[in-house]
């Protein structure tokens, strides 16, 4: 994602005499965010995500700086004639990938979600599970960089929402940007994230520190040349960094994100040494 996706002034409202579901909208999305969106039953959060997705236009203000946006909507599209595979191979090809890379990108996700099983399953056949699994596959097929998450972890099991976790924190690693609604206030607490709540038809940035516990968490340790600054990208997962030594560093980093920091430290320019990884109470 190269620049910051803005919403300014942007109202929505369904009909020509609707209530405002919206109204006055500024929000800006910048690369590498994760943007988590709060707000009782009916508020409008699906409204806002459909208006960030580019499945919906705006009844009033202007969205600009779209990038190449993937969506899991809260209701996946309904049975179609096709089997998860082809299903998912043929939205490949329609995200710009060719249909070998397309085939390829399709087996690659329904096997991390663990839905490689169900590839020759006609979607009408799928459990609601599995049929979930296809809607997040579908989504994370073409690396988008802007990826809308709309209660996208519900009727997933543990492993596949742990992978879906995964992906989140391989987006933003690259510098994409991913927003998202889920009812579970533990959903990748302790990542570095924007809040906001959609409250009486407005958006409320919230500021201070997150109220929901910090869920599971790894210490990594490393070392680096003497004065060296942390890449980047380091920030963007870790929930906290302190510099112990010249060129020490201990990090607290979600348990879901812990795969994607150690790489980004591992493929630095020069690579990072890392001393250890622990759970927090674990002492060395
Ligand atoms: N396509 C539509 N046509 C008419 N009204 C709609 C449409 N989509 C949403 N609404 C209305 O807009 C309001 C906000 O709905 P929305 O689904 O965005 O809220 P939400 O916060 O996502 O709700 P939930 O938490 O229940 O999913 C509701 O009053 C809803 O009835």
């Amino acid at each position: 994602m190269r620049r910051e996706l803005r919403l300014d002034g942007v109202g929505r409202r369904y009909g020509l005499r609707g209530p405002w579901v919206l109204r006055g909208v500024e929000l800006g999305v910048p690369p590498g965010a994760l943007v988590r969106v709060e707000g009782a039953n009916g508020t409008g959060k699906s409204t806002l995500l459909r208006l960030l997705a580019g499945i919906d236009a705006p009844t009033e203000g202007r969205v600009t700086g779209r990038p190449r946006t993937a969506y899991v909507p809260e209701r996946f599209p309904p049975a179609l004639p096709f089997t998860a595979a082809q299903y998912l191979t043929h939205l490949g090809t329609v995200h710009g990938l060719s249909r070998r890379a397309a085939a390829r990108a399709a087996g690659h996700w329904l096997e991390r979600l663990g839905a490689a099983g169900y590839a020759d399953t006609r979607l009408s056949r799928l459990s609601k599970g599995s049929s979930q699994k296809v809607a997040v596959a579908q989504a994370l097929l073409a690396e988008p960089e802007l990826l809308v998450l709309d209660e996208a972890w519900t009727g997933l099991d543990a492993d596949a929402r742990g992978e879906l976790e995964r992906a989140v924190a391989e987006r933003t690693a690259v510098g994409g940007a991913v927003v998202f609604v889920d009812h579970d206030p533990r959903r990748l607490a302790g990542v570095p994230a924007a809040v906001y709540a959609v409250r009486d038809g407005s958006l409320h940035r919230r500021t201070g520190p997150a109220p929901v516990s910090a869920g599971p968490r790894v210490v990594v340790r490393v070392q680096g040349p003497a004065g060296a600054v942390l890449p980047a990208d380091v920030h963007r997962t870790a929930a906290s960094a302190e510099e112990t030594g010249p060129g020490s560093h201990t990090l607290t980093v979600p348990a879901s994100h812990s795969d994607v920091l150690l790489r980004t430290l591992l493929t630095a320019t020069p690579p990072w040494h890392v001393v250890s990884v622990h759970a927090p109470e674990e002492r060395r």
